[in-house]
């Protein structure tokens, strides 16, 4: 090692800091220790710091970022070791048309992602990396998605220019020395994770609050297993364990390696008479994860814990599905998000430790957003740093403002939550944010007709990722930006899987959706806390004990086979939430063909469902 390092501090044009930080890496893992130097060299920091992960180095970068004025610290009472962060309005959100999947050929990427050839790609960007963490620090974070016990531990590391970046990290994976001494003991394989945010501070130049570059590539290379963030700070663009890895590159490994890895929340539901079952949910960003993760249950006698609020990885071992949750923080969207709607989300939150993104300033050195509590504060700083009022005619968080907060501080996480081996997985739903067609709940007929209803899976737009909002899209297991390679060959991919595990070992499928409208547009189901209700019908099929009637898009419970003691639903409300409806189905079809058309390559058995349904309908 001694020569290696005397050649290349020499040969290098690293600055003097950077050079000593690489000659005393914490680390004598190879490969790593290669791919650092070269990311230095390349793009030519200041300082090189590895990133611990412990609470002084949380301590020294959260103080510098406030000195930054990048964080606000808040109230120390009420929000302990709590900031706020406010982004360049024009980096809020991840940026899907500025995400690329670089295969080898098309095909690879397949007809639902932004492709451009590996070694072009890489020369763009390296011209873009060249020089760009000049006058920075570049940290290096080790992490590990899941379990550091699990069997075969997925490594990550993390290059980044941004302390905020470092901070949100330590928060959302298990990252720094532990993670880094079992890696390099055993020489394990990692992903490699490069970002920047593309802003070179020369020398003598003022920096900003938040840095980042006009010009964004969120590119993944999953035959490489590797990563390149250029030009954004924000969230699903620049966590790069979160979206990028446990998503984008670990659907690619999953396909190689036989299992799953989806983009669905875990969720414990324990019944009056104590037994437990898992539930996983596939929701587009911004359609009700957190939130049904978290649910608190109306109905007397259920318990309901979380596991996981975004993820799901779900190996197949003995004929048995079993899921882990490989994240260690949630990256909740804040609006909506309140004392009514989400008490559990709000008591993790306000234990402190938490980072939010683009919400509003209170008078008082608190936070606020549009649907944390009923009263409106009269006077805020919104998220862009202006005086507002409820009379401003505008809201004063960002509608894709977040929360990022370690997991361990929701009091309703299940104790297995990080159980290496994951927890046996009972049932898949998939849901979207549909105003018309899509029922309250129907179950599959089966895991083909489960696969075909989330390849057809739909909803509209949100404001999680930048574009229109409340656009009808068809969003395959809310996995359309998030699937790492061909999607017709990820939809394959759920059949074999079937196939191979058995239909009779595999989690039985459900479709939801909280959001269908009345007449006068308002919504037909409340949500929330109730959609315990739905959960119990579906643990009660599971048991084989509740009633439901077969219809052309599956089995959906009758008024009567739903638990509605207590709740305050108006017949109207109740038949438009469950209501199938021939021809508003008929009119479905045409939306369903057209993105089959768009596939190109749909699997046969997803054709055949696809005509089983019309034949269904016509017949109904
Ligand atoms: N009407 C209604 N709205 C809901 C329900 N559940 C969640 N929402 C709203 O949907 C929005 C997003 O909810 P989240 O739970 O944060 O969504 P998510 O799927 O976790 O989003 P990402 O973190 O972006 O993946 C919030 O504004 C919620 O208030 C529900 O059951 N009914
Ligand atoms: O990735 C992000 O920035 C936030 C998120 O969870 C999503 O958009 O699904
Ligand atoms: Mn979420």
């Amino acid at each position: 090692m001694a020569d290696n390092t005397t050649a290349s501090s020499e040969s290098t044009g690293l600055k003097q800091a950077a050079r000593e930080a690489l000659d005393n890496a914490p680390t004598t893992h190879q490969r790593l220790l290669d791919w650092v130097r070269d990311m230095a060299e390349m793009t030519q920091p200041d300082a090189i710091h590895w990133a611990d992960g412990s609470e002084e180095e949380w301590n020294t970068l959260t103080t510098e970022l406030v000195d930054a004025g990048t964080f606000v610290r808040l109230d120390e009472e009420r929000f302990p070791n709590s900031f706020a962060a406010f982004s360049d309005p024009d980096d809020v959100a991840r940026v899907e048309e500025r995400t690329f999947i670089c295969t080898k050929t098309p095909k690879g990427a397949g007809p639902t992602n932004n492709w451009e050839d590996p070694a072009v790609m890489k020369e763009t960007l390296i011209g873009k990396f060249t020089g760009s963490m000049r006058g920075r620090t570049m940290y290096v974070i080790p992490f590990v998605m899941g379990s550091l016990e699990a069997e075969d531990p997925k490594y990550g590391v993390e290059i980044t220019d941004s302390a905020y970046v470092v901070c949100s990290m330590r928060i959302m994976a298990t990252i720094g020395t532990p993670v880094l001494d079992k890696m390099t003991r055993d020489n394990a394989f990692f992903v490699e994770a490069l970002h920047s945010l593309g802003a070179p501070l020369e020398p003598g130049e003022e920096d900003v609050p938040w840095p980042c570059n006009p010009s964004k590539y969120i590119v993944q290379f999953p035959e490489d297993r590797a990563i390149w963030s250029f030009g954004s700070g924000y969230g699903g663009n620049a966590l790069l364990g979160k979206k990028c890895y446990a998503l984008r590159i670990a659907s690619a490994i999953a396909h190689d390696e036989g299992w799953l890895a989806e983009h669905m929340l875990i969720l414990k539901i324990t019944d009056p008479e104590g037994e437990a079952r898992y539930i996983s949910a596939a929701f587009p960003s911004a359609c009700g994860k957190t939130n049904f993760a978290m649910l608190e249950p109306t109905i007397d006698g259920w318990k309901a814990e979380m596991v996981g609020d975004d993820i799901s990885w779900i190996r197949f071992k003995n004929g048995q599905a079993r899921v882990v949750n490989p994240e260690a923080g949630l990256f909740g969207v804040a609006p909506g998000t309140g004392w009514s709607t989400n008490p559990n989300a709000m008591r993790g939150v306000a234990r402190g430790n938490t980072i939010f993104t683009n919400v509003a300033l209170t008078d008082d050195g608190g936070v606020w957003w549009e649907g944390m509590t009923d009263e409106v504060p009269e006077h805020l700083t919104d998220w862009k740093g202006n005086d507002w009022t409820p009379e401003s005619g505008r809201p004063a968080a960002h509608p894709n403002s977040r929360f990022c907060t370690p997991i361990k501080q929701v009091d309703i996480l299940a104790e297995e939550y990080d159980d290496p081996e994951g927890v046996p997985l009972s049932a898949i739903i998939f849901g979207g944010r549909r105003k018309t067609t899509v029922p309250l709940v129907s179950e599959s007929f089966g895991w083909e007709h489960g696969v075909f209803q989330g390849a057809t899976l739909s909803s509209e737009t949100t404001a999680a990722a930048k574009g229109a909002v409340g656009v009808v899209r068809r969003d395959p297991m809310a996995m359309l930006p998030f699937i790492g390679y061909n999607a017709n060959d990820y939809l394959e991919h759920w059949l074999d899987t079937g196939a191979r595990v058995g239909e009779e070992n595999m989690p039985k499928i459900y479709y939801v959706n909280w959001f269908r409208r009345t007449a006068d547009g308002g919504f037909a189901w409340p949500g929330f806390g109730e959609n315990s209700r739905v959960v119990k019908w579906i643990v009660e099929r599971l048991r084989g004990t509740a009633g439901g009637q077969e219809t052309p898009v599956g089995v959906v419970p009758a008024k009567e086979d739903l638990d509605l003691s207590g709740l305050d639903i108006s017949d109207e409300e109740l038949d438009a939430a469950l209501r199938v409806d021939k021809d508003e189905w008929l009119a479905e079809l045409p939306g369903i063909d057209e993105w089959f058309h768009k596939l190109g390559d749909v699997p046969e058995v997803i054709l055949e469902q696809r005509a089983g349904l019309e034949e269904r309908l016509k017949s109904s």
